[in-house]
């Protein structure tokens, strides 16, 4: 059997080798809501009820098995449902968030809920926010249960910092292929997945581990959850203000909850749903949702100025951003992470803009429609849009075509595809969050050029002046020149060098010279979310398990592995986070080998695992028609139909402008045809919430 390595480089050598193999290897279990795989090949379940979610191990209580014991037979529960009517209020009371409610019951419907229940009828609470993360290798924690990893030995593993300054240098390589969009899009991928819980990845954590004067607290004076990265006396920037330690708070886990206790190992949470639902517009809950939601036309609430829509204000402008003045644009979206940088609040706007554009739409060509209606229908048209630009644009580029046309990721066909599996687990895989998907990091670039239409340069903005500080983009013609930037500048290359303005000056605050260190906080994450080691994930993934540093020669650079050698006490101790990020890329995508097999597995199950994926059919699917033209949505249309004065674009949105790429005006673009979306029967008895659209 080839090994997923051999399979990855056969693949780029030679498509017709393809077969079903995914990756060789060892017995996996996933600790929470699917059973035992064999490696990354998919044993499908064949019927209803057999799947893994019904075999796996028994989940604590509070994660909502119980609801389907025999094995998912009644898809409905006890009360009744009413075809067309809202979805209950499934949403959890932030108070009593505990480990994830499942709801009650499901209402029939042929639209998403916010927070991801129901999706999956065996169990309704499966990818809901508060959740675990999954996991494709048991964790492993520093005392077996909780406490972060330690070296074989039982020593502490060398400090993030160190390793950060050691292995992530500072050096600007731009990416030959690929804009700072890609990268961007990535950003919002990741936002609609998953958050781990406890900080808000936007502006220092209020619980402070570190002194006033950046010194390590005594243990006894250091409050719950501390976990400081410890900078070295010698560090090349941070000694030079004499500070000796980086402020880190540990995910809150689900024995922080009470959700489980004995000797069962920790398992983070993750504050939003598992599923690609751009719930990052739309909100995690029904309380968020009304939030951000107008009720008139089914339109989401925003502001005029300028002659442009922007996202609402914030109602804590103070508390949400890092302003200078209360009257400083501060936006609230669906995901509370949308002022963390300046291209994705832009971002962010794009989706909330094209939302009213296809409600306006909508509600143009079928005049009958009540708000509901409209809202409903023009949400699935965006966050199917959504689906189609991550996996058949973004994902080729990220994890390669031809892996993600073998593993059944993406699909040559046009129609409808109909792969869902209740058996597959959608949750976000902690390694895929907080390992693999960081890598990604290293696409960042420090400073963020402004381009004119005619794609010339008038400057740039840096990074770290603008953290969670979003007034930028409403300064003069900063959105359409921003949103040209993303498309023009490339992004930086997918190799272990950082731009200094995340690993010095992430969360900079004004007037400071220096802010945090990302890279070091990843490492960190890592650790204290006890992830098993690079060798371990190797050796899951096909690669074979290393016994020396020199073992690892197949994958990483000479150069790399002494600086690994030199840093840590045994090759089994290496973080995932690290000996991934060192690998070398595999031809046509951007990740090593290891990195690839779990983003791999994750964008499979994000697939396969969501009930209403957009190229389903069957109730509260798409006709064909509607399909085909949501197969048409594009990048380049996107920020073209909501940039105001963007009014040209590069075909291919996240590739840098090329005579192969060149700019178009935007009506040459391809376009979604929404008058497929009008309702031939007129208005429908009320509440019944059928349409009849031509097929
Ligand atoms: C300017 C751009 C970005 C900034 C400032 C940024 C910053 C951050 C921060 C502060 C965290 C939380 C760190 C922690 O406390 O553990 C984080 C997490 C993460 N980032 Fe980024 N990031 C950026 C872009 C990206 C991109 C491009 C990707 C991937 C394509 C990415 C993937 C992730 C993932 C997967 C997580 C963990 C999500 C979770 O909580 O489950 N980030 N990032």
């Amino acid at each position: 059997q080839r090994t997923a390595y051999q399979n990855l480089f056969l693949n780029s050598i030679n498509p017709s080798a393809y077969d079903n193999t995914i990756y060789g290897g060892s017995i996996v279990e996933d600790a929470y809501g699917a059973a035992p795989q064999q490696g990354l090949q998919y044993n499908r379940p064949t019927a209803p009820g057999q799947g893994f979610i019904s075999q796996g191990p028994q989940v604590p209580t509070g994660f909502g098995n119980a609801y389907f014991p025999t094995g998912g037979s009644n898809i409905f529960g006890p009360q009744q449902q009413f075809p067309g009517l809202p979805q209950p209020q499934t949403t959890p009371n932030p108070a009593t968030l505990g480990c994830g409610l499942t709801p009650p019951f499901c209402a029939k419907s042929r639209y998403r809920s916010y927070d991801g229940s129901c999706n999956n009828l065996q169990n309704p609470g499966l990818g809901t926010p508060q959740t675990r993360y999954n996991r494709l290798l048991p964790a492993k924690y520093g005392d077996g249960v909780s406490t972060p990893t330690l070296a074989k030995s039982g020593n502490a593993l060398p400090s993030a910092r160190l390793v950060s300054i050691n292995i992530y240098p500072d050096v600007p390589v731009e990416d030959p292929i690929w804009n700072l969009n890609a990268m961007q899009y990535g950003q919002i991928i990741t936002h609609d997945m998953s958050m781990i819980v406890g900080s808000t990845q936007t502006q220092p954590h209020s619980t402070r581990c570190c002194s006033a004067d950046g010194q390590l607290l005594e243990l006894a004076n250091s409050p719950d959850h501390c976990f400081p990265i410890v900078i070295p006396f010698n560090d090349p920037a941070y000694s030079q203000q004499n500070l000796r330690c980086m402020n880190f708070v540990r995910t809150i886990t689900d024995r922080d909850r009470n959700c489980v206790g004995g000797s069962q190992p920790a398992e983070q949470l993750t504050a939003v749903n598992h599923f690609l639902d751009l719930s990052i517009v739309y909100g995690n809950s029904d309380q968020v949702n009304q939030q951000v939601r107008l009720f008139q036309g089914g339109r989401l609430r925003t502001e005029q100025r300028n002659n442009q829509e922007w996202l609402p204000r914030s109602m804590n402008v103070s508390g949400d951003c890092t302003v200078l003045n209360p009257n400083e644009p501060c936006y609230f979206a669906g995901d509370t992470r949308v002022n963390q940088n300046p291209q994705l609040t832009i971002l962010q706007t794009i989706l909330l803009r094209e939302h009213n554009r296809i409600a306006d739409n909508l509600a143009k060509i079928n005049p009958h429609w009540s708000d509901e209606t409209i809202f409903q229908e023009a949400r699935k048209i965006n966050w199917a849009q959504h689906q189609h630009i991550t996996y058949y644009e973004w994902l080729p580029i990220f994890i390669g075509l031809e892996n993600s046309i073998k593993n059944k990721i993406i699909w040559r066909n046009k129609g409808y595809v109909d792969d869902y599996n209740p058996g597959v687990n959608p949750s976000i895989l902690n390694e895929h969050a907080n390992a693999a998907f960081r890598f990604f990091h290293t696409l960042i670039a420090g400073q963020l050029d402004l381009v004119s239409e005619k794609r010339n340069s008038y400057g740039n903005i840096r990074l770290s002046d603008w953290f969670n500080r979003p007034a930028i983009i409403e300064q003069g013609n900063n959105f359409a020149e921003l949103t040209r930037g993303l498309a023009t500048q490339p992004e930086l290359a997918a190799d272990a060098y950082h731009d200094s303005e995340i690993t010095l000056n992430w969360l900079r605050q004004p007037g400071q010279q220096l802010g945090q260190d990302l890279k070091a906080i990843c490492i960190q994450r890592n650790r204290d979310h006890g992830l098993a080691s690079y060798n371990d994930y190797r050796h899951f993934c096909g690669l074979p398990r290393a016994y020396s540093f020199q073992d690892f020669l197949d994958v990483i650079s000479p150069e790399n592995v002494n600086r690994l050698a030199s840093l840590f006490e045994h090759p089994d101790d290496v973080d995932l986070t690290v000996g991934g990020s060192l690998e070398t890329i595999v031809p046509g995508t951007l990740a090593g080998p290891t990195f690839l097999c779990i983003l791999t597995e994750q964008f499979y199950r994000t697939r396969v695992g969501d009930r209403f994926w957009f190229e389903n059919s069957g109730e509260g699917g798409f006709t064909l028609p509607q399909l085909y033209e949501i197969k048409k949505s594009s990048i380049a249309r996107l920020l073209c139909d909501n940039g105001y004065n963007v009014r040209a674009m590069q075909p291919r949105g996240f590739e840098r402008i090329s005579h192969t790429n060149a700019v178009v005006p935007c009506e040459s673009l391809p376009v979604v045809d929404l008058s497929l979306w009008k309702d031939i029967q007129g208005p429908a008895p009320t509440g019944s919430g059928d349409f009849f659209y031509k097929k």
